[in-house]
């Protein structure tokens, strides 16, 4: 590594790239454009008024000032005789130049051959023209300053620039040099530079992401586990008495999970499916099968609510067993807490079902051995290793009802095992979707009616305020009021929001899954999990301010047993694409293509929470766009890993890769 001042530039500079995490010249030059400024010429299109035109001044120059801001105006004529007005404003310092006959050129927007230029120069095009990289930078640094920069560390670095990319695969995928890489997309001349610099760039990032995520894999597969073991024909009685069919989908994930458990290898599972698929009963069976191995089970939930409704069930469907299970969450008591804490410390408890509070200095485990996160985007990275580490070699599963087809899910999660649940139980009827153009519930009002009439029971869905739960709270409220008023005694409306106690979620819940309340207004704290199979009607306002993935996991929460369900998405925005959307969402029902629709258009990042999950962003690939690039580049990291016993120049890659993992402690859990 080469130390930044080399450059031989001010120590204030250096101290504004340091600020922007640039110590070495590697570094530096790792630092990519985020864009480019095309310099060519160009005249007025029908869809584009951008101009680039070379011309002959041929008027004097006008100057107008307003205080200290000056609008300069004079004429040129091009090279196809075209005369144009060019006006551009607070460069009056300019008009000594612009004398009659002087070639300049112009770059604005044109209109009638008006122009109202950015930027002007007075040089003839050829002198100028060009790609220009455009680059982030902190204040007080310019693009041309940086641009040297960059120019005086390829220099220093020449031929220092080593590539990790295997000559086998550089030559197989016809990619340039990294030296070289680095060069065109700097200091592209033109835009194949550019496409080639990036498809090096790409490649070598997802070929980084995917080694490590299959170190890592390999790692994991040679530490050695407890191998569980456990009475088949138990277990198996148990399943056969579970009240429904298992889905040949949660047979398939049953039996990944138990030959996980029963392997020496640890288990680092991801279960992903579709919302309502029966993800729940896979987790349970899970957590029984390790509770007849001898061991305890953790099952962390990101909510009070999911934690309080995972433990009933748990404690329904295990209820013929001896199995001892404990809730633990926040809103216990310090008693409660501490009586908890000593049956878990003491193996009295077998399967603990909480939320954070299960990871907390405090709680110790006697025998842990099985870690289940419930929708893992909403955990932190630290958490969960926080859980994990709390047991000696603990098998882990993490469950996320954001479904990504399986190809993406193996590509992203690279060093998990992946098992996907695909089919529905048997009988559901899809939820039956309306896109309702409207701000007000008017329109559905006799719908609502005469669906509460029959006996059932409905949500509404409060609009999304970003990063004001108090907000949101209030108008949650102004709703709960509103319909409070209008069905008068004849229906119970509760409100649940974000900015409640604990125990008012749950006493308002609890009246929701009794049927004691009949409409329950809510913000998007129901949004995971909650599972009222009397509940069959949800309105949602302001629809369009919500992720798809995130309205299909809303309207996953009615349709959960065999009535017909009727989800409403109103929305009273007048923009063509949030109508789109939401069209789209009456006709599909499937989270996979949902998820696949959302991620092209609001990009992984958004829909599955990259950053709190610990995924890494990338610098010049993009998951979903570059996806081809991520599959080569997996299958090529597979091949590594498999041949580089014998093989020295990957001997090197890996133990870089190495390195860097036990620097960072990147991309572990
Ligand atoms: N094979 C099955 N046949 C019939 N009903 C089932 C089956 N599996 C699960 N269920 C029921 O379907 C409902 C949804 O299941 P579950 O809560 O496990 O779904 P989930 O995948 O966890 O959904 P979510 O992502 O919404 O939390 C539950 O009431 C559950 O009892």
């Amino acid at each position: 590594m080469t130390d930044i001042r080399l450059l031989k530039t001010t120590e204030k500079r250096l101290e504004l790239l340091r600020q922007m995490n640039i110590h070495t010249l590697e570094d530096l030059v790792s630092q990519y454009p985020y864009r480019y400024e095309i310099i060519e010429e160009q005249y007025p299109t029908d869809e584009d008024d951008h101009v680039v035109i070379e011309g002959t001044v041929i008027s004097p120059v006008k100057i107008f000032f307003k205080g200290r801001m000056s609008r300069m105006t004079f004429e040129v004529e091009d090279r196809y005789l075209q005369h144009f007005q060019v006006t551009i404003f607070n460069r009056h310092f300019l008009r000594q130049y612009l004398k009659i006959d002087t070639i300049v050129t112009i770059i604005g927007k044109c209109q009638n051959h008006r122009i109202t230029a950015s930027d002007l120069k007075v040089k003839p095009l050829q002198e100028i023209k060009g790609i220009y990289p455009v680059y982030s930078l902190k204040e007080g640094l310019t693009q041309k300053s940086f641009r040297q920069y960059i120019k005086k560390a390829l220099h220093l670095l020449h031929q220092q620039i080593e590539d990790f990319i295997p000559e086998k695969y550089l030559i197989q995928h016809h990619l340039i040099r990294k030296e070289n890489a680095l060069y065109c997309i700097h200091f592209p001349e033109n835009k194949k530079d550019i496409q080639e610099a990036l498809k090096y760039l790409k490649y070598e990032e997802f070929l980084k992401f995917q080694l490590t995520m299959q170190l890592i894999k390999q790692q994991r597969i040679q530490e050695i586990g407890m191998a569980k073991d456990f009475d088949v024909t138990v277990f198996q009685n148990w399943i056969l008495s579970l009240p429904f069919p298992l889905t040949t989908d949660q047979q398939k994930a049953i039996k990944d999970i138990v030959e996980d458990l029963k392997s020496p290898h640890m288990m680092y599972r991801f279960l992903q499916g579709d919302v309502g698929s029966g993800k729940t009963v896979v987790s349970l069976a899970a957590l029984y099968a390790n509770y007849l191995a001898g061991f305890q089970g953790a099952l962390m939930a990101p909510t009070e609510i999911l934690a309080t409704q995972h433990y009933q069930t748990l404690t329904h469907f295990l209820e013929e067993t001896p199995v001892r299970i404990e809730l633990l969450t926040g809103s216990l008591s310090v008693k409660e807490k501490e009586a908890s804490y000593q049956r878990i410390a003491q193996g009295e408890a077998d399967i603990i079902v909480g939320t954070h509070a299960l990871f907390q200095d405090k709680v110790v485990y006697s025998k842990l051995g099985l870690v289940i996160t419930d929708e893992q985007h909403r955990f932190g990275v630290m958490q969960r290793k926080a859980l994990k580490n709390k047991g000696q070699q603990v098998d882990f599963l993490i469950m996320s009802a954001t479904p990504i087809p399986r190809t993406l899910a193996i590509s992203m999660y690279g060093d998990m095992d992946v098992s996907t649940i695909k089919t529905m139980p048997q009988g559901r009827l899809p939820v039956i979707t309306k896109y309702i153009h409207s701000a007000s519930m008017k329109p559905i009002l006799k719908d609502l009616k005469n669906y509460l009439a029959r006996g059932g029971q409905c949500y509404v869905i409060c609009p999304l305020v970003e990063e004001s739960d108090h907000l949101e709270a209030k108008s949650a409220m102004q709703i709960a009021d509103a319909m409070q008023r209008y069905f008068q005694k004849q229906y119970h409306v509760g409100l649940l929001h974000g900015q409640m106690k604990d125990e008012d979620k749950e006493k308002v819940m609890t009246g929701f899954l009794n049927n004691t309340i009949q409409i329950l207004v809510s913000t998007t704290v129901v949004e995971v999990g909650v599972d009222v199979k009397n509940a069959n009607m949800m309105v949602i306002y302001n629809a369009e301010r919500f992720g798809l993935s995130q309205l299909h996991q809303l309207r996953g929460r009615i349709g959960r047993g065999k009535e017909q369900a009727y989800c409403y998405l109103m929305s009273a925005s007048s923009s063509p694409e949030a109508k789109e959307r939401l069209q789209y969402l009456e006709k599909s029902h499937d989270g996979f293509e949902i998820s696949l629709y959302d991620l092209k258009l609001r990009g992984p990042g958004e829909v599955l929470g990259q950053r709190q999950s610990g995924l890494p962003t990338f610098l010049v690939a993009d998951v979903m766009k570059d996806f081809p690039i991520l599959s080569v580049a997996r299958k090529d990291a597979q091949e590594m890993i498999y041949d580089y016993v014998q093989n020295h120049e990957y001997q090197g890659i890996m133990s870089q890769i190495q390195e860097k993992l036990k620097v960072n402690n990147e991309y572990v859990d």
